[in-house]
């Protein structure tokens, strides 16, 4: 099977940046250039005004097989994944049973291939039921095909627990995901704690409960040599402190989502519990922190957290709804804002959204070099159109962006040289 995606501009971060054809080859990229030759039997996507990327990689995912099907299962979640442009995904290990062990590695794997879009690497436990006492068997995890490992939602408390899961992870060179979170510190809050909460009578999360644990876990990564990963960092103190750690030269990466920095805690005003999710919006301060890391590079990654929870879950009382917001299908156009505010360039929100990602945990993926799996997007950058979450492929509808008006939308995606999402080919808009 021979794919020719003909005049669209190219951006395969650090190498290529202009107007040129892709060829694709038995589910490899076989050529980048210039007007390239049709080869025949080839089937044509013309891409003239579209940009032609490498398919994004979303490091961080809920989706909620086993256990948690009526909020998503693998193959709506990896439906949700390529209608957003996204052809690898890494699924948190916060099922039912929690993935702390090779058979439920093993099934999510399975389901993965039957669903037959997105590529899906799950993330194995740090510790036993995500319980922060004992360690998972973390060899066996790795050698089932867990990329990472993290107790996201549920973050390991006993920083002894924490040391030993590093000093075994970095034995396994697996990179170790931290949902950074004093749960003394947060317990009970539901919302930013300051002048807002205070006003909406909500009980608040500082910010210091995030700090204070970015803080443990550079120290931990220092003293053992591990990879560490920082996920959904909220606070202008989390970016300050990645920079410096980076700065002496730890194998620190950091991650921040697409609400974190389009959305403030003010949002909460409505006590709309689509702008309940944890970590919790922040202040405008932060956002700005937030831009300020992602700008420098302090950030490498942009990852959604998507966490789809139903319709009745989130109709409950600001207190009593489960946090988290389902992010896959728009995460590109609120990444594109960025770049429309001058916060970053093309090239590098593609870099955030592909390119670092996959190097942040050695994925195959996150290039066109000649030779990488072809998973590709191609993506319409001046499509206008509304968030409708009725139209969501996801089986959540929980955003905060539900009715906005946003810029860049996916029509094409590739996944090993396969067409897995199309919107429409150009010439004919939907
Ligand atoms: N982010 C969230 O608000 N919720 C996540 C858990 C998590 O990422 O901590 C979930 O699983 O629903
Ligand atoms: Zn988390
Ligand atoms: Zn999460």
């Amino acid at each position: 099977m021979t794919l020719l995606i003909q005049g669209g501009h190219v951006i395969d971060p650090g190498r290529v940046n202009g107007v040129a054809d892709v060829l694709i080859n038995n589910g490899t990229i076989a050529a980048v250039g210039p007007n390239l030759a049709v080869p025949s039997g080839a089937t044509v996507i013309p891409a003239a005004g579209r940009l032609v990327v490498p398919g994004f990689v979303d490091l961080h995912v809920h989706f909620r097989e086993p256990g948690f099907e009526y909020k998503e299962t693998i193959q709506s979640g990896t439906d949700a994944a390529v209608a957003g442009g996204f052809t690898s995904v890494c699924a948190m290990p916060n099922t039912n049973p929690v993935n702390d062990n090779q058979a439920v590695t093993e099934f999510m794997l399975e389901r993965a291939k039957a669903a037959g879009t997105a590529r899906l690497y799950p993330i194995g436990a740090i510790t036993k039921r995500s319980e922060g006492k004992e360690l998972a068997e973390i060899g066996d995890l790795r050698r089932a095909g867990c990329v990472a490992i993290s107790d996201d939602g549920k973050p390991v408390m006993n920083s002894l627990v924490m040391r030993r899961a590093m000093e075994y992870a970095r034995a396994f060179d697996v990179p170790v995901v931290d949902h950074c979170e004093d749960l003394h510190l947060s317990e009970g809050g539901c919302m930013n704690e300051g002048v807002i909460s205070t006003e909406l009578g909500l009980p608040g999360i500082p910010s210091a409960a995030e700090d204070v644990m970015v803080a443990r876990n550079v120290s931990l990564a220092e003293l053992t040599g591990a990879r560490l990963h920082l996920a959904h960092i909220s606070t202008a103190g989390s970016v300050r402190m990645v920079r410096e750690a980076k700065a002496r030269g730890l194998k620190v990466t950091a991650e921040a989502c697409p609400h974190h920095f389009t959305l403030t805690e003010e949002v909460t005003r409505g006590y709309n519990t689509h702008a309940k999710m944890n970590p919790p919006l922040r202040t405008s301060l932060d956002v700005q922190a937030i831009k300020e890391g992602l700008r420098d590079g302090t950030i490498d990654v942009i990852a959604t957290d998507h966490a789809p929870h139903a319709t009745q879950e989130k109709q409950q009382e600001f207190t009593e709804a489960p946090f988290g917001i389902v992010g896959l299908e728009t995460a590109l156009p609120l990444t594109l804002a960025l770049v429309e505010e001058g916060v970053l360039t093309l090239e590098s929100a593609v870099d955030k959204l592909s390119t670092a990602p996959a190097k942040a945990f050695s994925l195959n993926a996150g290039t066109l070099a000649v030779g990488a799996p072809a998973d590709v997007a191609i993506v319409d950058a001046n499509r206008e159109w509304h968030v409708d979450p009725s139209r969501f492929r996801s089986k959540s509808r929980n955003t905060p962006f539900a009715g906005w008006k946003v810029k860049g939308r996916v029509t094409t995606t590739i996944v090993s040289g396969r067409v897995v999402y199309e919107l429409d080919r150009p010439g004919q808009q939907a």
